[in-house]
């Protein structure tokens, strides 16, 4: 669904700074999210995600700039009662079962979903009567998604939502996801999961040592990297790796080397003349994953325009 730009944000971060001990885990960062959006906030461990959504959720009050939900404040009971929430650290009563757990959520709302088809959208039906003290990593995650849209929100906080579920699981969770959406729901969701941004998220937003340092779709961010990413094995080292024409970046995972290049040619035939054992080939367009792994690494933007240019 579209955003509409002249209504109110849903939510709001305003030139935010917040400490957190000793860091600065928020530094003047920006971020709004528009009644119909769906925003992946994407960065690297520590960079400020889940901070970001103790403030939206009113647990955290910023230091110094803005923070609003709603265009109110977000520590305002009401206002956060058009929010729907599923944080990574909540813990559930270990002796309730599950229908009992989210039927009293259900119970804060005016107007909460039927029992059944809150159990039904979170993938819950034949786990009703399971104490939430036995059920899964995976299956609590479903709880909490559950208790997160009883009440209808118009505005839905996803903190790494599906950590611990199995493939079913996640793709039962998009689903029930695009469908608050289609319903007009706004989403926030942080995830390490690049698939999961990429199959929900109308807008990404990528930040690193508490600042925003990419804003825009999909593709947007793909294309803001101009790169290609050619995978292989290869003899070579990452010092030899880095210096061939218009690499640049190297990344390895498990014996498979990834390098992003600006001109996929004029690296393959360097490539292919240093080391003629080369298998397992493959030349693909940046995938998401590579641009939000090239952009942090990057660092600032004045280094990244550097950098890419
Ligand atoms: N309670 C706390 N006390 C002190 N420092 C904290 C606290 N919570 C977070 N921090 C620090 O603030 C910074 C931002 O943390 P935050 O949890 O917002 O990052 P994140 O992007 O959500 O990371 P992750 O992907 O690992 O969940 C980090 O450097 C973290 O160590």
């Amino acid at each position: 669904m579209s955003a509409n730009l002249s209504q109110t944000p849903v939510g709001l971060l305003s030139q935010v700074t917040k400490r957190r001990g000793s860091t600065q885990a928020l530094d003047g960062l920006d971020l709004i999210i528009r009644p119909g959006q769906c925003v992946a906030l994407l960065g690297p461990n520590g960079a400020g995600k889940s901070t970001s959504v103790a403030l939206l959720t009113g647990r955290l009050s910023p230091d110094a700039g803005q923070v609003r939900l709603f265009g109110g404040d977000p520590r305002d009971l009401a206002t956060r009662g058009r929010m729907g929430v599923m944080l990574q650290e909540t813990g559930l009563p270990r002796t309730l079962t599950v229908r009992e757990q989210v039927d009293l959520f259900r119970s804060y709302y005016r107007q909460p979903r039927s029992l059944d088809e809150t159990l039904q959208l979170a993938g819950l039906e034949g786990l009703e009567r399971r104490r939430c003290g036995a059920l899964s990593g995976g299956q609590q995650r479903r709880v909490q998604f559950a208790i997160a849209i009883a009440g209808r929100p118009d505005f839905l906080v996803l903190d790494e939502p599906t950590t611990g579920m199995d493939i079913d699981a996640r793709r039962g969770l998009w689903s029930a996801v695009r469908a608050e959406i289609a319903r007009g729901a706004a989403v926030l969701l942080t995830t390490h999961h690049l698939d999961e941004a990429e199959a929900l998220a109308d807008r990404i937003v990528v930040i690193d040592h508490g600042r925003v340092i990419a804003d825009g779709t999909p593709e947007a961010i793909k294309s803001q990297v101009s790169a290609v990413a050619i995978r292989c094995r290869t003899r070579l080292g990452d010092a030899d790796l880095s210096s061939l024409a218009r690499v640049t970046s190297v990344s390895r995972d498990g014996g498979r080397v990834t390098l992003l290049t600006t001109s996929a040619s004029a690296t393959l035939r360097e490539l292919l003349a240093r080391d003629e054992t080369i298998d397992d080939l493959t030349v693909a367009g940046a995938s998401l994953e590579d641009a939000v792994t090239r952009l942090v690494r990057a660092g600032s933007p004045a280094q990244r325009q550097t950098e890419v240019a």
